[in-house]
């Protein structure tokens, strides 16, 4: 794509053309959430960081101060987040404390031992809806990385009944990946309730036609479905049904009929609860189906994007240019934690052998995996011990490494088709980057005008800024992208930040 033409076009132009919308804007119904008003004396309070607990740094190990640019102290991290939290227009702001969400001792030791200080915006939002009794469905839309995980792990936990040794609740999740994280998450938060257990349900050969009996499930929709059917869960005793990633979960032709299947399932009376970053407007209607009544927490499609994410592009000299400018990349992408996400498992495969040749230590997860060899690649980029992780879809969705501080996309996300844009596929891909608070890169490769198409029609969906890099200048990239991780404020436009 090294036309005059298309080199002008790569710049991704501000968004706000209206001729350019495709749909309508996403509304399921406005909140039925009353705002607080803000205490600015407390909620701009600073307190001094204590030591960040296993699961706020995700097993990516302390970071390191050693002046590398791209691994952020959690230092700045806990002041940033400090700001963002007092700020109302930020996701992560919230007016209340968790002691304020009628949450037991328990749980607020848990909460405590994992570096929490105060709710984001979902979980003041949500948690009060959820723990309602007689328990109401809710259907919650709330950006990515902004601890919807938490708020509906809190709603399970305050829900069991201990003395009940069967399943009570019920979490169904897209991938492997992210029912064990999931899981990780659940436990974590409630080790403080004593006799607790949980238990994943995923695909586990050394587990075969063996009971899963704990309070809490978390599993992938086709394994619990056959699990119940073979009735090593029972399920007459679930209270509560999560659908995370809940768009994913409902759209899917497989996914949504097996989730559907779970839920007919289910014999008793039961709470209904869907999650996601996104809802496009397609799988609304079912969704609404799905968990019929609920309370709606929802966003336009404009409020989705994350201020500390910094998206930008790069036009590579065709297709098989890529590589090359992948390659130019390499040494800032290990320098933190990145992950590489392509379109094809092929290609995942291939560019794993392709960097590996050339000396470079990538590591690579797949659907074409199984079970236990994805779980060492994940717990090793999660660990830190590798830093490049190439990947498919498959991990696009609830992935939370804090210290991925570069996403690269390196196949503009399409429709099953290849054609059309996937703009939701885009948001949660870009979103494993700038967790709670953090900043991050986004750096998708266009290489012809239908990618460059592709990638614009996101960005206006969105009404977002994707600024191009210049391809020919490698100096002011690495200065431009150091930069971004540099500063804490990553939704400034390039130019402003080089000043
Ligand atoms: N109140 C809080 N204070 C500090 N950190 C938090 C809080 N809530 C969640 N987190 C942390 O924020 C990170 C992101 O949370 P989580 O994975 O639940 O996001 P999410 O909204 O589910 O994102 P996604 O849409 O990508 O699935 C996690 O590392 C979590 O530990």
């Amino acid at each position: 794509m090294a036309t005059e033409e298309s080199s002008t076009k790569a710049t991704i132009p501000p968004p706000a053309d209206p001729e350019f919308k495709t749909e309508p804007e996403t509304k399921i119904e406005t909140p039925k959430v009353k705002e607080e008003p803000v205490d600015a004396s407390e909620t701009n309070k600073i307190t001094a960081p204590e030591k960040p607990a296993a699961d706020q740094l995700d097993g990516a190990g302390e970071v390191p101060g050693n002046g590398n640019p791209l691994a952020e102290t959690e230092l700045k991290v806990e002041v940033q987040l400090a700001d963002l939290q007092a700020d109302p227009d930020n996701p992560l702001y919230s007016a209340t404390s968790f002691e304020e969400l009628n949450l037991t001792d328990e749980l607020l030791k848990g909460i405590h031992q994992m570096n929490f200080r105060k709710p984001s915006k979902i979980q003041e939002k949500a948690l009060p809806l959820l723990l309602i009794n007689p328990p109401q469905n809710m259907i919650a839309q709330s950006q990515s990385g902004t601890g919807k995980t938490a708020a509906f792990s809190l709603n399970i936990l305050s829900r069991v009944d201990i003395s009940n040794p069967a399943p009570q609740a019920l979490v169904l999740a897209p991938s492997r990946e992210l029912a064990r994280q999931i899981l990780g998450v659940i436990s974590h938060m409630g080790q403080f309730i004593e006799g607790l257990k949980t238990m994943a349900a995923v695909p586990d050969p050394s587990r075969r036609n063996q009971k899963l009996d704990a309070h809490i499930l978390v599993g992938t929709p086709g394994t619990v479905m056959d699990q119940i059917r073979r009735r090593f869960i029972d399920p007459k005793h679930i209270q509560v049904l999560v659908l995370d990633e809940a768009d994913n979960m409902l759209d899917q032709g497989g996914l949504g009929e097996q989730c559907t299947r779970v839920k007919s399932l289910l014999t008793g009376k039961f709470q209904t609860v869907l999650f996601s970053a996104t809802f496009p407007d397609h799988v609304v209607a079912f969704a609404q189906k799905f968990a019929p009544n609920a309370n709606v927490i929802t966003l336009a499609h404009e409020e989705l994007t994350i201020e500390g994410i910094k998206q930008l592009c790069i036009d590579c000299p065709g297709e098989a240019g890529k590589y090359d400018v992948l390659m130019k990349f390499y040494g800032l992408m290990s320098q933190a934690s990145s992950i590489i996400f392509v379109r094809k498992k092929s290609t995942a495969e291939e560019l794993e052998a392709r960097m590996t040749r050339d000396g470079h230590k990538v590591a690579q997860l797949s659907g074409n995996l199984e079970g236990e060899a994805r779980d060492r690649v994940i717990d090793a980029f999660r660990s830190g011990e590798a830093k490049v992780l190439i990947t498919t879809n498959v991990l696009a969705r609830g992935i939370d490494v804090q210290s991925v501080t570069m996403v690269i996309n390196f196949d503009v996300p399409t429709m099953a088709n290849g054609r059309d844009p996937d703009p939701e596929t885009y948001l949660h891909r870009i979103g494993r980057t700038g967790r709670f608070g953090r900043v991050g890169v986004a750096l998708t490769l266009i290489h012809d005008k239908r990618s460059w198409e592709q990638l614009h029609d996101i960005a206006n969906y969105y009404k977002t800024d994707v600024d191009p890099l210049p391809a020919n200048d490698w100096d002011t990239i690495e200065d431009t992208i150091t930069k971004v991780i540099k500063n804490s404020r990553a939704g400034k436009s390039t130019a402003e930040m080089a000043t």
